[in-house]
């Protein structure tokens, strides 16, 4: 059954049409990659379901309630969280105080959720964010998300800028996240990450859902392969 329903939603940015169009559907407990060249309009989806900005048209449904007008109401109150590129967390607080706010922001929507599920954070709660090395404040951003007890989370690039042994710890981390019941949307580059461990993947080019199926379709699309896959823009840029 499916958690979320996108249908026809397209987005502008001026001249610029950013999503055209694109209707998907997100089966619940599933990890969805989501891959495309740079501009495809990946970030501009999570950014719609997510509530950040409201499509120029289309709708959504989540859990079974369509969509208010946009912001949806916190996106958190509907019970999705997400990440960010840029890691946002208050640079001026520790790692507990970070967790707590975020724990409070979900209104206990399910206190269940372990707040550091294999994030190895204990050894940083009562360190400042702000002093964090790098890929420590990158797994800090998905504990965040964690925290505030989602039935979604929008992960947009959690692997950029990590090691290889980083890289192997976050995707663990998003697979008991998974295992836990969290349904899961991945936007990455680094494509071998993504096929490990996403069920399904989905493709954009140019604002439009291009193509959808299981890792190993994808890999074999020719379609794929010629706007993404073949062009060494995976992978290759981080
Ligand atoms: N706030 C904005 N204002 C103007 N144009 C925007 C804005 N946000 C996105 N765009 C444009 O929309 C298009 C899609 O951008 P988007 O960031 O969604 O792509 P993406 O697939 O996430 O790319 P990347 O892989 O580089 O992160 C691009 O042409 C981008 O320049």
């Amino acid at each position: 059954m499916s958690l979320m329903s996108i249908r026809n939603l397209s987005r502008s940015f001026g001249g610029v049409h950013a999503l055209r169009n694109v209707s998907l559907e997100v089966p619940e407990g599933i990890i969805l990659g989501l891959i495309g060249p740079n501009g495809a309009g990946k970030t501009t989806l999570i950014n719609v379901i997510s509530g950040l900005i409201p499509p120029s048209a289309g709708s959504l449904s989540f859990n079974g309630r369509d969509n208010g007008p946009w912001p949806m109401a916190r996106s958190v109150g509907y019970g999705i969280a997400r990440t960010f590129q840029q890691t946002r967390v208050f640079m001026g607080l520790t790692v507990r105080e970070n967790l707590r706010i975020a724990a409070e922001a979900g209104h206990g929507l399910n206190r269940d959720v372990a707040v550091d599920p294999g994030l190895d954070l204990a050894p940083f709660y009562d360190r400042v964010a702000g002093e964090l090395p790098y890929g420590v404040l990158r797994r800090l951003g998905m504990a965040l998300a964690l925290a505030v007890g989602p039935r979604m989370l929008l992960l947009d690039e959690p692997a950029v800028g990590l090691t290889s042994d980083e890289i192997a710890g976050m995707g663990r981390a998003i697979r008991r996240a998974n295992d836990s019941g969290l349904t899961i949307i991945l936007v990455e580059h680094n494509v071998r990450f993504l096929m490990e461990i996403a069920q399904h993947v989905a493709v954009m080019d140019r604002g439009q859902l291009l193509f959808q199926g299981s890792p190993a379709e994808c890999q074999g699309n020719q379609a794929v392969i010629d706007v993404y896959l073949g062009k060494g823009q995976a992978d290759a840029e981080h």
